[in-house]
């Protein structure tokens, strides 16, 4: 198979890497005459800016004729990434802008800027990079714009993202009857847009009410080496724009459950362990609230959740047994604990390693105070005539006995003290 290899190769005179006679049939040598690019495969390999789009200079070049045109409706932040990006794979990019001349030498060259009439007039698919309180400003291009596709890309803050509100989309489309609406986009971040998908994220949810204009969108989407998923009609973008709000989703509620338990468990093991302690016997053992009270809490807490794991799925299998089905929906409250399992069970998790730790490092804790009450014990100088010691402890070295019957553990010779 070595040689056959080298067919591939007839440019392989003789080998310069073993200096052999003739073309090397090793697989090392072909390793590393191979080009790195066709020796792995994959879209990652894609070089983000075809080589023909580059100039000597490394900026891009004009756009050969004949290539897909398409329109970007603003030129901020998100038009300048999404433009850099489809030029590099293959479009033809021209972006509308109310001010061309000021903004044109931010993109590159190849990039027609131009005012927005001109900029809509050709493509048949139109970026509108705009945010949402501005896109009544472009209804003047209503006319020219009719008939098109147009995308949109917007993500609505916290506050436009109100439950029952439209989504962008609607709204776009509301302002455009004539137009096609698909939403795309909102959820890849500037960095990924224009390098391309290096990392994860590679899905490009894709919704609108119009099969053709999901075709044409998810088309180029795939040009530009993301993965477009259908996400259904324009009405759940209402959903897909609330994605990126979303920080650590399904995390929250676990997170203040297990809050919730901690608290609660802790001001129990205050008022049993020191509150109660200080009032009826006058001792103080405040000492004891950052360490040995969060170490009784921890496990308190992860048994609890871990109970909490099990509970819902032996809930759900009484259910089923109490309608004689499994093919009914589950109440929602239940289905939301059953859809957070897996977030309560690592938190579990967690707060048991963190009890772990705490346990290990006690006794390392116990065992150096008595080394340093030994030390200064024995730099005591021995009194004259000293009456004898009330606690017998204080006048002799601690012994391990002590040390070990002091922190829970008991020696061969000591088996039932307490
Ligand atoms: N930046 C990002 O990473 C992401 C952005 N988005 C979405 O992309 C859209 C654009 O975001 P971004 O590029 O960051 O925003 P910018 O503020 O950087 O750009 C907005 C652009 O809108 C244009 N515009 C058109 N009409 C108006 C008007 N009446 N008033 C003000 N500006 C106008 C301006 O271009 P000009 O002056 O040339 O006309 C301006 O450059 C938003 O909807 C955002 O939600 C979505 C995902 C990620
Ligand atoms: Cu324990």
């Amino acid at each position: 198979s070595d040689v056959g290899h080298l067919d591939l190769f007839p440019h392989l005179g003789c080998c310069e890497q073993c200096s052999n006679k003739h073309p090397c049939a090793s697989v090392s040598c072909i390793l590393t005459y191979i080009p790195s690019a066709t020796r792995t495969s994959g879209k990652m390999d894609k070089p983000l800016i075809s080589r023909r789009l580059m100039d000597s200079d490394g900026s891009l070049a004009e756009t050969p004729s004949g290539t897909p045109k398409v329109g970007i409706l603003g030129s901020g932040d998100f038009a300048r990434s999404l433009a850099t990006r489809l030029v590099g794979s293959g479009f033809s990019v021209v972006v509308g802008s109310r001010n061309p001349k000021r903004i044109a030498g931010l993109f590159p060259s190849s990039v027609h800027v131009t005012f927005q009439e001109q900029a809509v007039s050709s493509p048949e698919i139109i970026f509108v990079a705009v945010f949402r309180e501005h896109y009544s400003s472009l209804c003047a291009l209503s006319d020219q714009l009719a008939g098109k596709i147009l995308v949109d890309v917007s993500n609505p803050t916290e506050n436009e993202h109100l439950p029952h509100r439209e989504s962008n989309d609607e709204f776009l489309a509301s302002l455009f009857p004539a137009c096609t609406v698909v939403e795309a986009f909102n959820v890849i971040s500037a960095w990924t847009r224009q390098a391309g998908p290096r990392d994860g994220n590679q899905q490009v949810p894709i919704c609108s009410d119009q099969p053709e204009a999901k075709l044409s969108v998810s088309e180029m989407v795939h040009a530009m080496g993301f993965k477009p998923v259908d996400m259904g009609p324009l009405a759940s973008t209402r959903e897909v724009e609330a994605m990126p709000l979303r920080l650590l989703p399904g995390w929250k509620v676990p997170t203040l459950l297990a809050l919730g338990l901690f608290v609660c468990f802790y001001g129990y093991n205050f008022i049993r362990d020191v509150l109660h302690p200080y009032v009826q016997e006058n001792k103080n053992k405040f000492y004891k609230l950052p360490v040995s009270v969060v170490n009784t809490t921890l496990p308190c807490v992860a048994y609890m959740l871990l109970s909490l794991v099990y509970l819902p799925g032996v809930l759900a299998a009484a259910l089923q047994l109490q309608r004689g089905t499994k093919y009914r929906r589950f109440p929602d409250w239940l289905d939301h604990w059953l859809q957070h399992r897996k977030q309560i069970g690592l938190l579990s998790f967690f707060c048991a390693v963190l009890h772990a730790l705490y346990s290990f490092c006690l006794p390392l804790r116990r065992s150096h105070r008595y080394d340093l009450v030994n030390l200064a014990i024995k730099q005591m100088p021995p009194p004259a005539c000293a009456p004898a010691p009330a606690c017998p402890s204080l006048s002799t070295p601690v012994s391990q006995k002590t040390w070990m019957s002091h922190s829970g553990l008991r020696s061969k010779d000591q088996p039932t003290h307490k």
